[in-house]
């Protein structure tokens, strides 16, 4: 890659303010039947933590917590409260304009939900990606344009060579996938959302793309914030993880103990329902009931119906508990309060 083209790229660089804070986000669409709450007063931390993983079943609003923080919601929602501080900048309190000249795609990008399918069946790889280039950089030349379009495409393991002439429904589903974190890393974003990265391939292409996540976060020094449903697929990913339901974060937690020792009712019965080959426990655990509708969310524990340890205290809001580093949601905890 020339010197003039390896600048349209931001480098990793150990020393710059990587402190991410999301204070209080609270999110929420206007429907024709009432205001729903997506997302309720989320706060996390990434300083030393290089990825944390968005976990909850369907509806919990993890996909609207990754819009909001991109400021890509639908036309209906809206950050309502909260804040987003990534270099000493509340990056949700700057015009439209200068978040998108300085940061999306160039400091904080997304591989949305199912976008491999969202390919532009009608122009090649090289053509697609040299759009997103000189949509963002007017003076980019042709010759950068290709020299940083194969550096992305190696980095994400694709022979430059194979790909760059071929289009959409030429590649397979991994392949379509890696295209799609290339373009989600081709100006050198300092932090990248990926959501449900790996829906919709089978389990050793997702293996791949999962190794090719760990990678690229090592090598490029970013932060990375894996939305999924799967939480069996992130303990080589992230190091800690934020539990979702019905929209608030019931659990925050480091990788280890969510697995060894997970605090919530909810998060325990969510472990309990991964399937292990080796146990000889034959039937599916799965957590009985539905969660509650987000339009006629009222006061107590949103869990409470579906709780086998729910008491008298759930009847109100619970308060966020710190138990050793980690955070739960629950009045269980009340005495280390
Ligand atoms: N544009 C919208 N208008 C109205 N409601 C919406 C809109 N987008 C999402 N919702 C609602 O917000 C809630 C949270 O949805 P969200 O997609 O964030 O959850 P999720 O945990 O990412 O689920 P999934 O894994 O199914 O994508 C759901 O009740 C959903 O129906």
């Amino acid at each position: 890659m020339s010197e003039s083209s390896r600048s349209y790229r931001n480098k990793p660089d150990r020393r710059e303010n990587s402190t991410i804070e999301v204070n209080d986000i609270s999110i929420a669409y206007e429907t024709k039947s009432g205001i729903l709450k997506a997302v309720d007063k989320v706060s996390f931390k990434m300083n030393d933590t290089q990825g944390i993983g968005i976990i909850g079943e369907s509806g919990s609003g993890k996909s609207s917590l990754g819009y909001g923080l991109l400021r890509s919601l639908a036309e209906n929602g809206s950050v309502v409260s909260g804040s987003f501080i990534f270099e000493d900048q509340d990056i949700l309190n700057i015009s439209e304009k200068e978040f998108n000249e300085n940061y999306r795609w160039k400091k904080i990008s997304m591989v949305f939900q199912g976008s491999m399918n969202s390919l532009d069946p009608v122009f090649t790889v090289e053509d697609q990606m040299k759009e997103i280039l000189t949509s963002h950089k007017k003076k980019i030349s042709n010759k950068d344009c290709i020299s940083i379009i194969r550096s992305a495409l190696t980095d994400v393991g694709l022979n430059p060579d194979l790909v760059c002439k071929k289009y959409p429904h030429e590649l397979s589903g991994g392949m379509k996938q890696r295209i799609v974190i290339a373009n989600a890393l081709l100006l050198g974003p300092r932090i990248l959302i990926a959501d449900e990265p790996t829906t919709a391939l089978d389990v050793v292409i997702q293996a791949q793309v999962l190794q090719l996540l760990r990678k690229l976060i090592d090598e490029k020094n970013m932060k990375i914030i894996v939305i999924t449903h799967d939480m069996s697929l992130i303990p080589n990913l992230v190091d800690r993880v934020i539990i979702m339901y019905a929209g608030q974060a019931v659990e925050i937690s480091d990788i280890k103990t969510v697995f060894e020792k997970p605090l919530h009712p909810y998060t325990q019965a969510l472990i309990q329902s991964i399937p292990h080959i080796r146990s000889s426990e034959k039937s599916i655990k799965f957590i009985r009931g539905d969660p509650p509708n987000l339009k006629e969310i009222g006061e107590g524990c949103r869990f409470m119906d579906r709780c086998p340890h729910a008491f008298g205290d759930c009847k109100n809001d619970p308060p966020d508990i710190l138990v050793g580093n980690n955070l739960v949601k629950c009045w269980l905890y009340k005495n280390n309060n």
